[in-house]
């Protein structure tokens, strides 16, 4: 239960209720005796009137309408009492599940890029839902019956040994072994669900690789293969379910042969206690009843303490992922204008998963309102240089500036607010088009959006689809082509005027001529924004006010354009190759 304590603070807003809860239980409880009681006195009355101790009909009638107008009275009150209970514990439960989820995303919203590429997305969506339903389960149902659980026992268990101590003795005997007999059999169920829960999470995630990848699959005529794996797992599946099913079937019959004992202990020795004078007939249907009432309860002990330990389980996994500390940390409360002088001061950094040293001795400046171009090979690092601006991660030597000052003593929202980020591979939200513009600028107006797009050349293309703005993109913007993607995501950037643009190699899907068009638009609408571009081709960066050149995390050259060239190292044979493609064919 250590785990599932850090659930006590949200239970104690919902305290009212929960408490009105376990006293509507109580009550509807107590009220639940009269049933057995009333029948009880009933049989005892018919036995009287057979035997000729009562002769007077009209006492008869009157006595056994009494009796059933208080037991359909009580009955009745139980059952409005057992619905308000629900309602009360089972929406609380409700309550909790939507705050805890809450809580989980907040949580994950807040954590650093590095969580993520350690943990998988089926891992924190299993988290979030899964392991928050078990929870739940705990919150709702586990507290509903055990309350109604412990209840019946305080008030059931007294009112037999009351009545009969040693018939009560002989029935109570066999309910424990009913409830460890299911709590063993629950067990066995939770096991064999969450093997069915895998392999149906396996073919969740074959059949959600065959959608992504389905072009793939078309071009390489690979459906065969993909049939065979899918119907395999499937059938691995469908094994694992009929396990399930197997021990789901006991679990009806148990209980229905240890009711069945109790009550043929009832009768057998209830019969023979009344045979001897101890107790009187009415009594056997009266226990029979008691018998009847404990036993669901009864099994629930073991089906409640198995829903608790996987409850527990769940939520041990939900706080690792809450007690985990965000590595980037807002650590400056006070806000921050940001006016866009980017320093490096020798930064070096490493990736810590994977120990790879991407950025070795760094240095260099863009003053406020410059353009920079990085250029180098694959992997030398130019996304890393983006993402130390962006604090995406914390350098792990030397310093990165923001207008003078460490980039940690900025305010982090101020920052980020700072920051158009154009990343390599454009993420276009399940939206419409101008939504997904008007992602950069909340309140961004038509107006707004269509100029951002007309600034990324892609305005013409909007306007070509039939809703226009208004199309609604595909579950990864797949009806865009990959440059215009890039171009929606340009947008998107530019509409917010940030002070800061930074550019991840996001033209390469565009032909020269339209990008030659977007950084004639950039150089009008930025003009006192700090734009870093990287990319691989000379054309998005021969016009920047400073270029460098990375090679295996360090700066290889630098300058600008012109003095590049003539400097005849990467960048000058760079630009004479593409300079060479870019010639018309003889
Ligand atoms: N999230 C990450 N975790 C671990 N290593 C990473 C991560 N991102 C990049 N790397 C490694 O860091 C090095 C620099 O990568 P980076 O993405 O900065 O290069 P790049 O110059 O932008 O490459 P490209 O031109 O292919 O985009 C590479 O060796 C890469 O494998």
């Amino acid at each position: 239960m250590k785990e599932l304590k850090k659930l006590n603070r949200l239970f104690a807003k919902y305290k009212w209720q929960l408490i009105g809860g376990i006293v509507v239980t109580i009550i509807s409880r107590v009220l639940s005796l009269v049933l057995p009681k009333y029948v009880g006195k009933i049989i005892n009355l018919l036995r009287d009137y057979d035997q000729g101790d009562v002769t007077d009909m009209e006492f008869l009638r009157s006595e056994l309408l009494t009796f059933v107008g208080i037991i359909l009275g009580a009955t009745l009150l139980a059952a409005g009492l057992t619905f308000i209970m629900r309602q009360l514990i089972i929406v609380v439960s409700r309550h909790l599940e939507y705050d805890l989820k809450n809580i989980i995303y907040q949580q994950y919203q807040r954590l650093s890029l590095g969580f993520y590429k350690n943990n998988r997305t089926g891992d924190l969506m299993n988290r979030i839902s899964e392991d928050v339903s078990k929870v739940r389960m705990y919150m709702g149902p586990s507290i509903m019956y055990g309350i109604n659980m412990i209840t019946l026992f305080a008030v059931v268990i007294p009112a037999m040994i009351n009545t009969a101590p040693t018939l009560a003795l002989y029935t109570i005997v066999p309910l424990p072994f009913l409830s460890i007999a299911i709590y063993i059999v629950s067990r066995e169920i939770h096991k064999r669900s969450t093997l069915v829960q895998q392999y149906l999470s396996n073919l969740n995630t074959i059949s959600q690789e065959a959608f992504s990848g389905i072009s793939v699959i078309k071009a390489y005529n690979l459906a065969p293969q993909m049939n065979q794996q899918f119907s395999q797992v499937a059938n691995d599946s469908k094994d694992k379910n009929i396990d399930l099913a197997r021990v789901q079937a006991l679990f009806f019959p148990l209980m229905v042969l240890l009711i069945g004992a109790s009550n043929i202990a009832v009768i057998y020795i209830g019969g023979r206690q009344v045979i001897s004078g101890e107790i009187e007939v009415g009594t056997i249907p009266e226990f029979l009843i008691y018998v009847n009432m404990l036993t669901w309860p009864v099994a629930i002990v073991g089906w409640v303490t198995n829903m608790i330990q996987q409850a527990e389980a769940s939520q041990k996994r939900i706080n690792q992922f809450l007690d985990i500390e965000p590595q980037i940390q807002n650590l400056v409360p006070e806000s921050s204008r940001v006016t866009g002088h980017i320093e490096f001061k020798n930064v070096n950094f490493v990736y810590e998963d994977t120990n790879i040293h991407a950025l070795k001795d760094l240095s260099f400046e863009v003053p406020a309102g410059k353009t920079l171009a990085i250029l180098g090979k694959t992997g030398s690092g130019k996304s890393t240089v983006l993402e130390l601006i962006g604090r995406l991660y914390d350098v792990t030597d030397g310093v990165v500036t923001i207008d003078g000052d460490a980039i940690q003593s900025v305010n982090l929202d101020d920052l980020r607010q700072a920051i158009g980020y154009v990343p390599q591979d454009a993420f276009l939200f399940s939206d419409t088009i101008g939504k997904n513009i008007a992602f950069g600028k909340n309140d961004a107006s038509q107006e707004e959006i269509e100029t951002a797009a007309k600034n990324a050349v892609v305005h013409k293309n909007i306007k070509n689809f039939t809703l226009g703005y208004d199309t609604v993109l595909g579950e990864r913007g797949i009806t865009l082509s990959g440059g215009q993607k890039q171009r929606v995501s340009i947008a998107r950037a530019i509409i917010k005027q940030p002070k800061i643009l930074l550019f991840d190699d996001c033209l390469s899907a565009v032909d020269t001529e339209t990008e030659e068009k977007i950084l004639n638009n950039l150089k009008k609408v930025t003009q006192d924004t700090t734009t870093i571009i990287v990319s691989h081709r000379v054309s998005s960066a021969k016009n920047a006010d400073m270029i460098i050149v990375l090679d295996e995390g360090r700066i290889i050259e630098q300058g600008d354009h012109q003095s590049l060239v003539n400097n005849g190292g990467f960048y000058a044979e760079l630009y004479a190759n593409q300079m060479l493609e870019q010639q018309p064919i003889a």
